[in-house]
């Protein structure tokens, strides 16, 4: 029998955290090892309570933490600073979903890449993945139609556009052989004149408990293709992460991508 995948959490209690720890409880390909939550939480060493037995504490930081095979990553843009510099110094793969990150940590992940196995998304559903295909495929089709991407997420979002929104918008811009950087318009406000032609539109909903709607609109004269995704439970994201992370940890250095393990299942 092979030995379970030694694996640690970073951003162990939030809303991701959270819904990892659920799924882990009743998966035996991982032995979670290491569960790091912000320094000053209440959470700070206390139980982890994954399995009825284990000893794990909840940790403030990266020192102390034991033999790794691969790091789940949801926190934030300073969490995951610290969390890839152990990445790298000990060779471990990483799996990270955080968004809403600065160009500079964007140019550390890319070289980050050369000497660990790190595969990022932002967003792990399996829907968003052939939503995606889809977006693809009918903004290549209808090169002339407005396209706008509308995305709904809970109140205590950090970022906007959501990350998902901007992967949406990469694909159809590549699909029609231009950039986001000179495709998008993210906020429409007062005399705004009239659309753009050829732009990528977003508009960002915030409240409640949404857990994450992306809707992509393709506009034209006399009628509308519009592409959905909802998600309802976060355990869907939580489930695409862990699959990630168990067929990332058998793979050399290198950016991977959601579609790869999509393609290649372990
Ligand atoms: N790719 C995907 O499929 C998905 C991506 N996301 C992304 O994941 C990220 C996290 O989302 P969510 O779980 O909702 O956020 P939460 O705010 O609920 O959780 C963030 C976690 O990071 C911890 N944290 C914050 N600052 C630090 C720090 N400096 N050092 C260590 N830990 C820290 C928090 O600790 P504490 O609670 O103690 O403050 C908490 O455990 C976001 O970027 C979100 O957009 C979310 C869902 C799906
Ligand atoms: O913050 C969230 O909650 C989510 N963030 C991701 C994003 O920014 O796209 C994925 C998902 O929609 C939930």
């Amino acid at each position: 029998m092979t030995p379970p995948i030694r694996l640690a959490l970073n951003g162990a209690s939030g809303r991701m955290g959270s819904a990892l720890l659920a799924l882990l409880r009743d998966d035996s390909r991982f032995e979670l090892v290491h569960a790091v939550v912000a320094p000053g939480s209440a959470d700070d060493g206390q139980p982890v309570n994954v399995r009825p037995g284990a000893a794990l504490r909840f940790a403030h930081d990266w020192a102390g933490a034991p033999a790794l095979d691969v790091m789940i990553d949801f926190s934030g843009p300073a969490a995951l600073d610290g969390a890839l510099t152990h990445c790298l110094a000990h060779g471990i793969a990483l799996v990270s979903g955080t968004t809403g990150l600065d160009a500079a940590m964007e140019t550390r992940l890319a070289q980050a890449g050369e000497r660990i196995a790190l595969l990022r998304a932002a967003n792990f559903s399996l829907g968003v993945a052939v939503l995606t295909r889809l977006l693809r495929d009918a903004a290549a089709a209808l090169p002339d139609w407005d396209l706008e991407i509308v995305e709904a997420h809970h109140n205590r979002k950090q970022d906007a556009p959501s990350g998902t929104a901007l992967a949406l918008g990469h694909a159809a811009a590549d699909a029609r052989k231009t950039t986001l950087d000179h495709a998008a318009v993210y906020s429409r406000e007062g005399q705004t004149g009239p659309r753009a032609e050829g732009s990528i539109g977003f508009a960002v909903v915030r409240g409640g408990d949404i857990v994450g709607e992306h809707t992509a609109l393709l506009i034209g004269q006399g009628e509308r293709v519009e592409l959905g995704h909802r998600a309802t439970d976060r355990s869907i994201f939580a489930r695409g992460a862990l699959q990630a992370a168990y067929w990332l940890s058998s793979r050399p250095a290198g950016h991977w991508q959601i579609d790869d393990v999509i393609a290649s299942p372990p």
